[in-house]
C-alpha cells in the first residue's frame, strides 16, 4: 500500500477508495460508482471500481492511457450496461427516490435503473471525439439537449432556444450558431458538444477529455467554466490526460492504474492525491510538484526515469 496521507486513503489492490466529499455548498455524497466491473471479449476491463464524484466540486478521473477512464464514464453515462456493480446520486432532485441510503445516509437513486429520459435530465456525458456527421447546424445540435425536457412530440420551444443560445455563449460559440456541425474544427466541435451537455441542465456532467483539441486559452475557459457549473452544484466527473490542468482546476482527483484490469489506486483531494508517492509508479516518471506563485496550486513538472 503507498502511504501518502489519511485523507487521501491510497490502495494498491484492487478494491478501490472514495474521495471524501468537499466541505461546503451542498449535502450529500453526489455521484458513486461501486463496485462497478466490466469485461470485453473474456478481458477484464474494469475490476470492482469505485468512484466518488462530491457534488459542487470538480472530480478529475486520472490515470494512462487504457486504464478504463472512458469506459468508466460511459457506464456510469448509461451508454454502456456494466457486468456488475451500481451506480447512484445522491437523491435530492428526484420526485420518487429510490434505493438504499448511500454514503452520506441520504436516499439515493440508481442511474442505471433510472428511465431513459429522465436520465437524459440527470446527466449528460460530452464524450471524448464524439462525432457529428448529420448535417445539422450548431443551434439544432445544441437544441438537442432539450429533448429530454419537452414532450416527444413537440418542437423546440422559445425557451429552449434562449437556453441553447445561452449556453453557447457560455462556451463562447454564439458566434457559431448557424454553421453545419461537420465543417466545425475539432475545438469548436468541443465546444458545441460542451454547449448541448449545458443545454441538457444536468446535476451530473461526465466529460472525456474536455480540453482535448482546444488551444490554452479556451483550456483554461473550459476549466473555468467547469469550475462554476460545480459551484452551481453540479457533480462533475472529467478524465482528464493534462496532470497539471487537473492539479490547477479540480478539487478531488482519482487516479485509475493499469495493470491485468484497471482499478483504482487513490482518491481523494487533488493536493493529496497528485504527488509523486501516486503518480511516477502509475506513469512510470519522476514527477516535481512546484507551486504557482499566484494560486498557489500544485504545478506538476515530469521527467523520464
Ligand atoms: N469495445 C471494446 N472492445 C475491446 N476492447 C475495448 C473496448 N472498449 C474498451 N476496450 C479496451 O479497454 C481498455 C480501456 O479503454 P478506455 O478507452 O476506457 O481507456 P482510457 O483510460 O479512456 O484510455 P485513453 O486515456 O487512451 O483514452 C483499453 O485497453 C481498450 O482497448
Amino acid at each position: 500500500m503507498t502511504q501518502v496521507s489519511d485523507q487521501a486513503r491510497l490502495e494498491a489492490g484492487p478494491r478501490s477508495t472514495v474521495a471524501e466529499p468537499s466541505a461546503g455548498r451542498t449535502s450529500g455524497a453526489g455521484l458513486a460508482a461501486e463496485r462497478v466491473r466490466w469485461s470485453v471479449a473474456g478481458r477484464l476491463i474494469l475490476d470492482d471500481v469505485d468512484v466518488t464524484a462530491p457534488p459542487g466540486a470538480v472530480t478529475g478521473l486520472l490515470g494512462p492511457n487504457g486504464t478504463g477512464k472512458s469506459t468508466l464514464l460511459r457506464l456510469v453515462a448509461g451508454v454502456q450496461r456494466p457486468d456488475g456493480g451500481r451506480v447512484s446520486l445522491a437523491g435530492t432532485a428526484s420526485p420518487d427516490p429510490v434505493g438504499a441510503p448511500g454514503p452520506s445516509g441520504a436516499a439515493r437513486e440508481d442511474l442505471l435503473a433510472m428511465p431513459r429520459r429522465r436520465r437524459a435530465r440527470t446527466v449528460a456525458f460530452v464524450e471524448q471525439d464524439a462525432a457529428t456527421e448529420l448535417p445539422v447546424t450548431v443551434l439544432d445540435a445544441v437544441l438537442l439537449g432539450r429533448t429530454p425536457h419537452r414532450s416527444l412530440l413537440a418542437g423546440p420551444s422559445e425557451d429552449d432556444h434562449t437556453i441553447a443560445r445561452a449556453a453557447l455563449e457560455r462556451v463562447g460559440a454564439l458566434g457559431l450558431a448557424d454553421r453545419e456541425v461537420t465543417t466545425l474544427s475539432g475545438g469548436e466541435r468541443q465546444r458545441v458538444h460542451m454547449a448541448r451537455a449545458l443545454a441538457q441542465a444536468p446535476r451530473v456532467l461526465l466529460l472525456d477529455e474536455p480540453t482535448n483539441h482546444l488551444d490554452v486559452a479556451a483550456q483554461l475557459a473550459t476549466m473555468r467554466l467547469v469550475r462554476e457549473l460545480a459551484r452551481e452544484g453540479v457533480t462533475v466527473l472529467a478524465a482528464l490526460h493534462d496532470l497539471s490542468l487537473a492539479a490547477a482546476t479540480c478539487d478531488h482527483a482519482v487516479v485509475l492504474a493499469p495493470g491485468a484490469s484497471g482499478h483504482v489506486v487513490a482518491a481523494g483531494p487533488v493536493e493529496q492525491v497528485l504527488v509523486p508517492e501516486v503518480i511516477d509508479p502509475v506513469y512510470g516518471v519522476r514527477t516535481t510538484v512546484l507551486r504557482h506563485p499566484r494560486t498557489g496550486r500544485p504545478v506538476l513538472t515530469f521527467e523520464e526515469r
